[in-house]
């Protein structure tokens, strides 16, 4: 092999592979998608063929069926011989809580997931062998890849691995959960699993459970924490069946929510403030990595009630993960990487974002709060985000850049978004009520009117979303009128979502 192929990681599996004379792949399928199924196929065989070709060695590729994204990372850590586990590497299919038809495939390795560069380098190389595939070579690679083909319901090795951790935290009682009443609303994706294989064996009762039959289609509410009718849902669910606790998942579980016994939503700050007291009891004065768009009273919750570190970085659940492992690494200890969105990771739990994990960090929570007679049903969960500073007003808007609109003068929507926020930063210098934060990672975050905002570059798509959160609607309007002033000669940007909300509409 020559030295470039090593950059890929994948390739770096095929070597070992290659060494070790078998390759396992878990295929997670969470809304079974034919043509998507087949496509991942054609990449596997091409692997497999490309592996044939070069070193006629034997594989295996495992297909698990319906799972969740954070198992399939694990089954690339899980020792277990009986289904041929740690793995090499593992694919999941899943959409996330997108429409089923923007599907797409996550690939794992023990070192996390491949990030963007070596996705790329991934199909770079796919459609290079897919462009010199001849027919009889597919056919060939095919029967090839059939005859490896194992099924594992590596799904039961996940879930009891869960069930385990929340049995050790109780003092290994059998079930740590009996007479708990949780509902599970799992919005049609793929996370039902938590009540059958989780829950009911530590003895709660699940009465109430909603829409836990995967549907792609999403007949009921979007699987997605951040989705407000996904809530209401939830929400209704406990309130009606007065049940404990309700646990909500996104569509492939690697983000979650909950809701207390009196409909109180444990979601966005309220959930990382949760999550930060039960590891700021585990790990006194560790640092919090969060996203970009969390509150000023989070800050404050954490450093000051919690006598935690908070450390506000940029969106997206890589960048917080790959921030704390950072942070790790050069002697600041970070024990918790956690975004508004739901996705949380731990270092306890290899940095892995895993919604269910996190659920079970409440649950070992409600658990050992009972066997300690210190507290008990969700009512321990409130107080521990008691406390927490919540603004009256908190909004996201979503401004559009127009990608073909002259004004961009044939440039990027990313170059335009930054052009805006450099003009805000700018003007926001000029008004004495408006302060910049000190530290920030991403975007132009400014304080003033008892609030704050951030406007900055979306992830992924053409648009600059920005978040206000105030005392009122009053100081929130003033806030969006500062913004509105300064990006409104930027024709190319739709503010509609803006001028509706300064005008109150
Ligand atoms: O930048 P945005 O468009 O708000 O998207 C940001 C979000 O993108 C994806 O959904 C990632 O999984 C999240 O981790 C991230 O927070």
């Amino acid at each position: 092999m020559g030295q470039d192929l090593y950059e890929s990681p994948l390739v770096m599996i095929l070597e070992f592979l290659h060494r070790h004379c078998r390759m396992l792949f878990l295929v997670g399928l969470r809304v079974l998608d034919l043509m998507l199924f087949n496509m991942v196929w054609m990449l596997i065989l091409k692997v497999h063929n490309l592996e044939l070709r070069y070193w006629r060695k034997l594989y295996m590729f495992l297909l698990c069926s319906l799972a969740s994204t954070p198992a399939m990372f694990n089954s690339t850590l899980t020792e277990d011989e009986d289904v041929f586990c740690p793995v090499d590497g593992s694919i999941m299919i899943t959409a996330s809580h997108l429409p089923y038809n923007r599907n797409g495939l996550k690939f794992f390795t023990n070192a996390g997931g491949l990030g963007k560069a070596d996705i790329k380098d991934i199909l770079e190389r796919a459609a290079i062998i897919y462009d010199n595939f001849s027919n009889d070579a597919l056919k060939e690679s095919e029967l090839a890849v059939s005859a490896a083909v194992r099924k594992a319901d590596y799904m039961n090795i996940y879930t009891a691995n869960l069930v385990e951790a929340v049995r050790r935290a109780a003092g290994n009682i059998e079930k740590p959960l009996e007479g708990f009443h949780i509902v599970v609303d799992a919005g049609n994706g793929a996370g039902g699993f938590f009540m059958g294989k989780v829950l009911e064996p530590l003895g709660a009762v699940t009465s109430g459970s909603q829409f836990l039959e995967p549907d792609g289609l999403f007949p009921n509410h979007i699987p997605n924490p951040e989705d407000k009718a996904a809530m209401r849902a939830l929400t209704q669910a406990v309130l009606e069946n007065k049940a404990d606790l309700g646990i909500i998942f996104d569509t492939d579980v690697d983000r979650s929510a909950a809701v207390d016994s009196s409909g109180r939503e444990f979601n966005r700050n309220r959930l990382i403030a949760l999550m930060s007291a039960i590891v700021l009891e585990e790990h006194p004065g560790t640092t919090i990595v969060t996203d970009s768009v969390t509150s000023d009273g989070l800050t404050a919750f954490i450093e000051n009630k919690l006598g935690g570190k908070h450390h506000r970085f940029k969106r997206g659940y890589k960048n917080v993960i790959d921030e704390a492992i950072r942070l790790n690494f050069v002697g600041e200890e970070s024990h918790l990487a956690i975004e508004t969105s739901g996705h949380g990771a731990l270092k306890e739990n290899h940095w892995l974002d895993d919604g269910a994990y996190l659920m079970v960090k409440v649950l070992n929570k409600l658990a050992s709060a009972r066997v300690s007679g210190s507290g008990c049903g969700s009512k321990v969960l409130t107080d521990m985000v008691d406390g927490l500073e919540e603004a009256e007003v908190a909004v996201e808007l979503r401004l559009k850049i127009d990608q073909n609109h002259a004004d961009l003068k044939g440039g990027s929507f990313r170059d335009y978004g930054e052009a805006v926020l450099k003009h805000l930063e700018n003007m926001i210098t000029s008004d004495s009520k408006l302060n910049r934060a000190p530290v920030n990672y991403e975007g132009v975050r400014v304080s003033g009117h008892g609030g704050w905002f951030l406007l900055r570059l979306s992830l992924h798509d053409p648009v600059l979303p920005l978040n206000i959160e105030a005392p009122s609607l009053e100081e929130a309007v003033k806030l969006g009128l500062a913004v509105l002033a300064a990006v409104k000669e930027f024709a190319a940007l739709d503010t509609s979502a803006l001028d509706k909300f300064v005008q109150g509409l």
